[in-house]
């Protein structure tokens, strides 16, 4: 059999000369055998290394053979480390107990005293096991970020305007480095949609993207979140879990809102990214990570920095390329273009003929500042063409006020006055705009000062046309 060298391997036996043998002929096959007489030493070395496969002994105490020993040091393997890979070594007569131990979750087991190339096959394939074990954890994490991209609509980016061309070639000449990428720009702008862009183009697009919106995640799960934790680490930890770091290996990591991180986190964040290390919560083993990051935020991070909200060690460390993604209202030369391609999925969508806008549709359309830039576009044209009845969007089909894009806002006596007059639902989209102007229209604290998730604020930014 042709095995390339890896894997690390720890023996347990109590018999010296079971360890001596097992280790010379082990090593010819795998990178590490460690070996150990005492099985009490075990909770210290699991903490220690992670091993691939344990080769456990059922009986310790001279002249017993019950293999009690042996299931309770299974029990406590399988506690410390829940995707541990167990084969038990046993007499020849106990093989009924190892059968039994295999129910209780050891792997497999082999008889003493064994043949070399038995020996090899049993560990081989309980390797193979170890593997899919642990890869699996990580294709959960993964499946569920695939499921999240597939959701992902219009994946190009549309834009003629130069500061869109500027875009383009920053994303071609940076993408295929393993550069970290800061992408500065308010709501709506497209951040996550190029950094999804920059992934495609990069090296590693064959590999995963993953994001994390950093505004969502609470303090509390954030470690375990970004770096995983074992099995019973806290009280919802039911299994071993990759967290998105590892998750992400080999591909992007995105990590959205980076400007929303309170001060602890930030440094917890800036730790693994000097190591390139992360550590799972309840373990002390170190994995080394390999990813491509992207940072996004709508934060003004250099003003925060120089406040001390922000700390300037992290934003180095993200911002060895920087992209600045304008206001829509900036380039209205992409308006038009955008509002067309929109039309165009969602006439498809809504099985619409639609065609196209009036030209004093664009005329209105380009006039607006679009203060939630190409979400609001977005939105605004798709309920245009839910609402439209003639083959060509008008201007009536938009409820655009010249109120909104930032203008004078109503004054209290105003807003009680019309308070009166008002239906719930209008009252809910004041209050929403209100706070969304307060906060420079920043989703998640808008959100957290109305009680309300991210998705939900979307929802009714989305269903007022704001
Ligand atoms: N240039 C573009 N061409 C086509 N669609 C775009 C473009 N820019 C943004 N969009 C669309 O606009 C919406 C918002 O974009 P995206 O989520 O990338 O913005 P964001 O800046 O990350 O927003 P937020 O800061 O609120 O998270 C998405 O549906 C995206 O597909």
């Amino acid at each position: 059999m042709s095995l390339t060298k890896s894997g690390k391997i720890l023996i347990v036996d109590d018999n010296e000369d079971v360890l001596r043998a097992a280790k010379m002929f082990l090593k010819r096959h795998f990178t590490q055998i460690d070996t150990e007489k005492d099985p009490e030493s075990i909770p210290t070395l699991l903490m220690n290394e992670q091993y691939d496969v344990i080769l456990l002994d059922m009986n310790f105490t001279k002249d017993v053979s019950s293999g009690r020993e042996g299931f309770y040091w299974l029990d406590r393997i399988l506690q410390i480390d829940s995707s541990a890979v167990v084969v038990l070594i046993t007499a020849y007569g106990d093989v009924d107990l190892a059968v039994r131990a295999i129910k209780e979750g050891a792997t497999d087991f082999v008889i003493k005293p064994w043949e070399n190339e038995k020996l090899l096959a049993t560990i081989s394939s309980a390797m193979r096991l170890r593997h899919s074990r642990s890869e699996l954890e990580t294709i959960k994490v993964r499946q569920q970020a695939v499921s999240e991209s597939a959701d992902a609509k219009f994946l190009d980016i549309i834009g003629q305007s130069p500061a869109m061309i500027k875009l383009f070639e920053t994303i071609n000449r940076v993408a295929a480095t393993d550069a970290n990428i800061l992408i500065l720009g308010e709501n709506g702008t497209g951040k996550e949609l190029v950094s999804r862009a920059i992934h495609r183009a990069s090296l590693r697009s064959k590999e995963i993207f993953i994001g994390v919106d950093m505004g969502a995640v609470s303090e509390t799960l954030f470690e375990s979140e970004l770096f995983g934790h074992t099995k019973g680490s806290f009280t919802d930890a039911k299994e071993d879990r990759a967290g998105k770091f590892e998750a992400a290996s080999g591909g992007t990591l995105f990590l959205d809102e980076i400007g929303n991180l309170p001060m602890t986190l930030q440094a917890k964040l800036l730790t693994v990214l000097q190591n390139r290390q992360v550590t799972r919560v309840g373990s002390n083993k170190a994995k080394e990570i390999d990813i491509r990051l992207i940072c996004a935020t709508n934060m003004p991070v250099y003003e925060m920095v120089k406040t001390g909200k922000f700390r300037q060690d992290l934003l180095y460390r993200i911002n060895t390329i920087e992209i600045q993604l304008p206001p829509l209202r900036e380039r209205k030369e992409d308006i038009a273009l955008l509002a067309e391609h929109f039309i165009n999925s969602y006439a498809r969508k809504y099985n619409k003929e639609i065609r196209g806008m009036s030209p004093a549709t664009i005329k209105r359309i380009e006039k607006y500042t679009w203060p939630g830039n190409i979400r609001e576009l977005q939105h605004s044209i798709e309920r245009a063409v839910i609402m439209s009845n003639s083959h060509l969007l008008q201007p009536e089909d938009f409820f655009l006020t010249e109120n909104r894009g930032g203008q004078a806002e109503a004054s209290k006596e105003d807003v009680n006055l019309m308070l009166d007059q008002m239906h719930l639902e209008e009252v809910e989209k004041l209050l929403i705009r209100k706070v969304l102007k307060k906060y420079n229209g920043n989703i998640t604290q808008a959100a957290s000062e109305l009680g309300l998730t991210r998705a939900s604020l979307y929802r009714r930014l989305e269903k007022y046309g704001l």
